[in-house]
């Protein structure tokens, strides 16, 4: 048996797409060539003058944050825009990290979630980035499990001490994955609609897994949630990537025009852009410039907000949560405290067919593995993606000291079992 896939490593992490469907076919229809403006050489002469400009990649655990991630940072480079990344994971290694071109400035955030554990360390990172680098732009990654509404308080509060202007939280759907929580509920459905609801930028993404009439379905529930950011269908998240252009301008205090070109109501987002009104932020009243100014008063106001906003008859999870002095990183670690992690460092290399069967035994609620391994019997290193059952290797030539390692992430699982499956494949 050959894993699934089996692809060359290009230069850059950006995926080939798959086969589209019509829906897709449209969506992508109306992007753009993603060519650089005219304007950007001369807006990164100016560097020195403005506020840097942040990007926040939202959405689920393998919902393709990376694979949009790097067709943005590829953007940048022909631009001679500089951006700066600063990628978060729960698990104690950072793979995604590694295929990043050493030129790209980046702060790795490990072993917590931004928006709970080590939200306080954002602004720091996010200060020593801005200050050693000078970037024109910083693309923050989240985890897959981090809720949003707290990492939009983290970069505003940074903003106090900055000059950056939060401009997009880009949340990528994993239109399959909504599909099927939709019908189950539950937390992780919860931090779904969340991500959605405070998106100022949808991407639907993993189109070419859906049917014509399923595709539909995600749309909707999209736009139950939030009517208000552009929506994109997407396979392989290739959007058009004007939105990430730093000359794209925001007016303070407002909306601007989508990429679809429709005009925005004036209801203001930290961003300076529109989201759902799940979204607390939608009520706050930011603005560039002065928002920030406003929000370390809103706490409380989002607190409540939050703790009410339960949409999900089965979600219990943040029920206690009415008490409005709890603590705000107590509180958002709730709802995703379901979540956890196994990091295995390999001592050697192991059988492709033993490993790949590990990976298709995965119980259900393992939803998320990657990592770099080296196969006996094809001597060679792979990266692999495992992400709600469905896995990619791809062949790696890695530069400099990397180990082979593998993460699993997911609820409830149980640690000990799938440490031995992991130890027997070592044998
Ligand atoms: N079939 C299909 N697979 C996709 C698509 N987009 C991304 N993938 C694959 O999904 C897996 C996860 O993609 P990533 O971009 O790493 O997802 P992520 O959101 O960064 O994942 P985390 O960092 O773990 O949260 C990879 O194997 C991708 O190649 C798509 O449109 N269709």
């Amino acid at each position: 048996m050959v894993p699934v896939y089996l692809r060359e490593r290009k230069k850059s992490m950006t995926m080939p797409g798959g086969e589209p469907t019509n829906a897709t076919n449209a969506a992508n229809a109306t992007n753009a060539t993603n060519e650089p403006q005219a304007s950007s050489s001369a807006y990164a002469a100016n560097r020195e003058d403005r506020a840097v400009a942040v990007h926040l990649l939202s959405g689920f655990l393998g919902s393709g944050k990376t694979t949009l991630l790097n067709q943005v940072v590829d953007y940048y480079k022909a631009q001679d825009i500089k951006v700066a990344i600063i990628m978060n994971e729960l698990g104690d290694v950072n793979l995604d990290g590694q295929f990043i071109e050493g030129d790209v400035p980046m702060a790795e955030m490990l072993g917590g979630c931004i928006c709970c554990t080590i939200r306080s360390d954002l602004g720091i990172e996010l200060k020593e980035l801005i200050e050693e680098h000078r970037p024109d732009v910083v693309l923050i990654e989240s985890t897959g499990a981090a809720n949003p509404m707290e990492i939009i308080d983290a970069v505003t509060e940074a903003a106090l001490l900055m000059r950056i202007d939060l401009r997009t939280i880009a949340t990528v759907v994993d239109g399959p994955e909504l599909l099927a929580r939709s019908k189950r509920g539950g937390r992780t459905f919860k931090l779904m609609q969340d991500q959605i609801r405070c998106a100022t930028d949808l991407i639907v993404n993993k189109a070419d897994k859906l049917a014509p009439e399923e595709l539909v379905e995600v749309q909707q529930l999209a736009r139950e949630l939030n009517a208000f950011a552009p929506l994109t269908v997407t396979v392989r998240s290739v959007i058009d990537l004007a939105i990430f252009d730093p000359t794209h301008a925001v007016k303070p205090g407002a909306a601007p025009a989508a990429a679809d070109g429709s005009a925005h109501a004036e209801r203001a987002h930290p961003s300076g852009r529109e989201c759902g009104p799940g979204c607390n932020h939608g009520d706050h009243d930011h603005g560039h410039g002065h928002a920030h100014e406003h929000h370390v008063h809103d706490h409380h106001a989002h607190d409540h907000d939050h703790a009410h906003d339960h949409g999900d008859a089965h979600d219990h999870g943040d029920a206690h949560d009415h008490d409005h002095t709890h603590d705000h990183a107590h509180h958002a670690h709730e709802s995703h405290a379901h979540v956890m992690t196994l990091t295995h460092y390999f001592a050697g290399p192991i059988d492709s067919h033993d490993f790949e069967e590990l990976l298709n035994g995965l119980p259900q609620d393992v939803y998320r593995a990657k990592g770099i391994v080296t196969f006996s019997d094809t001597n060679s290193r792979f990266l692999f993606q495992f992400a709600y059952r469905e896995t990619e290797f791809i062949r790696i030539t890695p530069q400099g000291e990397v180990h082979d390692v593998a993460v699993f992430i997911g609820e409830h699982f149980n640690k000990e079992a799938l440490q031995q499956r992991l130890a027997e494949l070592e044998k």
